[in-house]
């Protein structure tokens, strides 16, 4: 059995970040992720006037109810969509001139619906250049609250940045939501507001948001189970037993329900309070999945798909093509370099079963076609990465966990 050690989520930590700086005194991040995103996100608060002390292993944040210390701050999200939406909304709270902008890669990444819905709120808020993108200009002065409508069906990230404004508004929100795409990121925003002392509730598309401000915490910050997606599908392929700590039945995030689908396939799994382990059986059946609620879990089976004994078809997942690359034409271009066939549609992928061959793998700075080839790469050598750095954006350590995961020694039984 091999118990492996998975860094922090990037998304509990950014939205600690948040709803820290946000909070009445000091909070404390533990086990925080330290990765391009969540540095990002630490030094964006610290360019706008908020004071983040980053230790190994534990960020304290001094919260400042009132917004940004700063008058006017340029801030620069790079690559995380979390920075990118989070950040100018908990801006627009406060008081002050503010720019954002990101990466190419984020510039191209939507933001619209989130954009309107906070000048609907009344923000004096100005796209600088392409209406719906960064580069962004806020000048902020206070939000009163009231009543929203948001389509959420592109990005959940649009709600979870409206909830978490919630609080800091005058009267409070009444979001009411027209579709919602990875829903369970919204049950971890709704987890960590009552952490940090808000008081949000749900009554199906409609979440009431009071206007409570926030309190400081002590913030435990659990491992990351889009990553741990990784080293799961690794034990499902090649036979061996993986154990996660601190990923166990209470754990917050949705993507662990990638075990699900490993179980499906006909892994081994099993989840207690406090870990989840999957070992792989020597067997992996096709199948037909719906990945709306878990897609950053998508390009992890796309890699594993062509060992699988039938077809993989993943169902429902046209927001993968406006992350950080398009993953479904990203993953069907790469697998078929490898020899495999593969169809897509819309919002949709299909992976006939094959044996994969080396090929160089265009990564398109996506972190997450390095990290799921890399375990196609478990079973056909010579699989290389035109960019593997850019794992820097949630796991910068990746490559050298990988091949300690995956060294002879470490594979023998
Ligand atoms: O809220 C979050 O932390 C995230 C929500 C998801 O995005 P979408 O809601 O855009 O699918 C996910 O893909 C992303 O990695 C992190
Ligand atoms: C989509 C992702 O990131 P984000 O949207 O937070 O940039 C991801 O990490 O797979």
């Amino acid at each position: 059995m091999t118990v492996i050690d998975i860094p922090g989520s990037k998304s509990v930590t950014a939205r600690a970040l948040f709803l820290a700086a946000a909070a009445e005194g000091t909070s404390t991040l533990v086990r925080p992720l330290a990765s391009d995103d969540t540095e990002g996100f630490a030094e964006g608060l610290t360019a706008l006037g908020y004071e983040v002390e980053r230790a190994p292993g534990e960020w304290r944040v001094q919260g400042r109810p009132a917004g940004p210390a700063a008058a006017t701050a340029d801030v620069h999200c790079r690559d995380g969509a979390t920075t990118a939406r989070f950040l100018p909304t908990l801006a627009a709270a406060g008081h002050g001139d503010f720019r954002f902008d990101a990466s190419a890669q984020m510039r191209r990444r939507p933001l619209a619906p989130l954009t309107g819905a906070l000048r609907a709120l009344g923000v004096d808020l100005r796209h600088e250049e392409a209406e719906g993108h960064h580069p962004l200009r806020i000048a902020a002065a206070g939000i009163k609250g009231g009543a929203v409508t948001l389509d959420a069906g592109q990005s959940s990230q649009y709600l979870t940045a409206l909830l978490m404004l919630g609080p800091l508004t005058a009267e409070g929100l009444t979001i009411t939501v027209t579709d919602l795409v990875s829903e369970p990121y919204v049950e971890i925003t709704l987890a960590m507001m009552r952490a940090f002392g808000a008081a949000p509730t749900r009554d199906g598309d409609v979440f009431t948001v009071p206007p409570t401000g926030y309190r400081a915490t002590t913030y435990a910050v659990e491992p990351d189970a889009s990553t741990a997606s990784y080293f799961f599908a690794a034990a499902a392929l090649t036979g061996r037993e993986v154990t996660v700590e601190g990923l166990g039945t209470g754990a917050l995030q949705g993507d662990l329900a990638f075990v699900e689908v490993l179980r499906r396939m006909g892994a081994d799994v099993r989840t207690d309070a406090h870990s989840t382990t999957v070992r792989g059986t020597g067997r992996l059946r096709g199948l037909t999945v719906n990945m709306r609620d878990i897609s950053d879990t998508m390009p992890t089976l796309a890699a594993l798909a062509p060992y699988a004994d039938g077809p993989v078809r993943i169902e429902d997942v046209a927001n993968t093509r406006v992350k950080e690359c398009d993953r479904l034409e990203a993953c069907a271009e790469n697998l078929r370099r490898l020899g495999i066939t593969v169809t897509t549609g819309p919002d949709r992928i299909e992976i006939l079963p094959g044996t994969p061959r080396a090929a160089g793998i265009t990564t398109y700075g996506d972190h997450r076609i390095v990290m799921s080839f890399a375990v196609t790469g478990l079973r056909t050598p010579g699989i290389s990465f035109d960019d593997p750095g850019c794992v820097r954006k949630t796991f910068p350590d990746f490559h050298a966990h990988w091949e300690g995961f995956t060294s002879p020694a470490r594979l023998a039984p």
